[in-house]
């Protein structure tokens, strides 16, 4: 392979560590991922600290053969694969690859299933690979089973000879609830050992949790989320330890053209250096908010709090406990007006931005599920999900505390508020209510 000269110390080869950074360059230590975030290496003739930006479509080529390394971008393109190199790295794969976006990561990923087979997903996840999920069962004959997928036994009964993807997210959104990645995955690997485990590991990233060292096959993620933190570019990762399997997908992203653009590669390489302290800053605050929330007796999902059903079997795989929670109230009309009165809390979807975001998943990141099935899955409607950034954590309690009490979500006593809505209040929504 000819390696142009800018790129002559770049591992371009599959075959050399998927890093272009050596790891542990002196002393024999491995880097803390804190450390690989921020190191990267790369040779540019300039010396440049920021890796170029390769805003081209077409690379010419010496001879009329072509073969040179790159010749298209939607084949291969240097920052791509910089980028490619660096999240392997943290992802602690051999191959990572970035598209699109999330969804285009699960599209392609979803290419390897043919009609007859059958996939396992939670019965909570991600509303838009619920539509994926829908519409490949609807149009492309593959048999999806929703099941429990935070108990190991609710997923055995469904795991056969034909099951060719497991498909996880954990803590899943918008309920938080925990999925059991080595558990579910040596359960899967009995009943066919074919079959691949994908993770999407979207609301941990890197730096908190790691599917590949726990049993599985693909880890995906939105890095429209916290990998890229600020809600400018969208993008999706996927990374396997499988060569051949990294090439499957390599196909289908060439064959397909959903390769991430170069500009958005080097936006995505700029993001990722301050995941570290994004995450440290966004988790801590997230801490703090759910405690306020459930001290005020408010029923909060969060793996960070004690409460959570499941907190020693995240904190058995995760190192952090992540910035997205969600909460109930108890009544739709009073969830609106939270969401409504919040300020310094943006209306939006996604989550993993430096900016603090709030929404009501049924409306908005899960309205793609019909209600029916929302209800089936016991989705609240009146829930509210937090997407916490780095603000300071004071005035993002102030802010909320202010849009709960004018919201009428707490009843005020001489002790402070406690949650629960008034009757008065209960009675105005109902007569609102009654009026539409
Ligand atoms: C858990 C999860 N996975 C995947 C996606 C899809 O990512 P994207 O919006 O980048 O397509 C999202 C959100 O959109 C998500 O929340
Ligand atoms: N209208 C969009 C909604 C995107 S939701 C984004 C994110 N995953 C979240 O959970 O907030 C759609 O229909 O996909």
């Amino acid at each position: 392979m000819t390696v142009p000269a800018a790129f002559s110390k770049l591992s371009l080869s599959d075959d050399m560590p998927p890093t272009p950074a050596p790891s542990s360059p002196r002393t024999g230590r491995t880097y803390s991922l804190a450390t690989e975030l921020v190191y990267t290496e790369h040779s540019d003739q300039y010396n440049s600290s920021s890796m170029p930006l390769y805003q081209t479509a077409t690379f010419k080529q010496t001879s009329n053969a072509g073969g040179a390394e790159y010749d298209y971008t939607r084949s291969g393109n240097p920052t791509r694969s910089h980028l490619e190199k660096h999240l392997a790295k943290i992802m602690r794969a051999r191959r990572a690859l970035v598209v699109s976006s999330g969804m285009g990561a699960m599209d392609v990923i979803s290419r390897m299933l043919r009609p007859g087979d059958e996939v396992i997903a939670g019965d909570d996840l991600y509303g838009g690979t619920h539509r994926l999920l829908k519409y490949l069962s609807t149009h492309g004959g593959i048999i999806v089973h929703h099941v429990d997928t935070t108990s190991v036994d609710a997923v055995l009964p469904v795991l056969n000879e034909k099951t060719a993807m497991v498909l996880l997210e954990t803590p899943t959104n918008p309920l938080i609830k925990i999925v059991d990645i080595p558990g579910i995955a040596a359960a899967a690997k009995a009943a066919n050992p074919n079959t691949i485990v994908a993770v999407d590991n979207t609301m941990m990233s890197p730096i908190l949790l790691n599917p590949l060292e726990l049993g599985a096959d693909i880890v995906y993620e939105s890095g429209t989320k916290y990998l890229s933190g600020h809600h400018d570019l969208m993008a999706g990762v996927i990374a396997v330890n499988d060569a051949a399997l990294g090439e499957k997908l390599y196909f289908t992203i060439n064959a397909s053209g959903c390769g991430l653009a170069p500009f958005d590669c080097w936006l995505l390489l700029r993001g990722i250096k301050t995941l570290g302290v994004r995450m440290e800053k966004q988790q801590a605050n997230a801490q703090r908010i759910a405690e306020f929330l459930e001290g005020q007796g408010f029923k909060v999902r969060y793996p960070g709090l004690k409460s959570h059903p499941q907190y020693d079997l995240h904190w058995s795989m995760a190192r952090g406990a992540g910035a997205v929670l969600s909460f109930e109230t108890g009544n739709v009309g009073v969830s609106e007006r939270i969401v409504e009165a919040a300020r310094l809390w943006a209306i939006s979807v996604s989550f993993g931005c430096v900016n603090s975001l709030i929404s009501m998943p049924c409306r908005m990141s899960h309205a793609s599920i019909d209600k029916k099935t929302r209800e089936e899955r016991q989705l609240p409607e009146d829930l509210i999900r937090l997407c916490v950034g780095i603000e300071d954590v004071d005035d993002l309690i102030d802010d909320l505390q202010t849009a709960l009490v004018q919201a009428g979500a707490v009843t005020i006593t001489p002790n402070g508020m406690r949650a629960g809505v008034p009757p008065e209040v209960e009675a105005e929504l109902a007569a609102a209510a009654a009026q539409h």
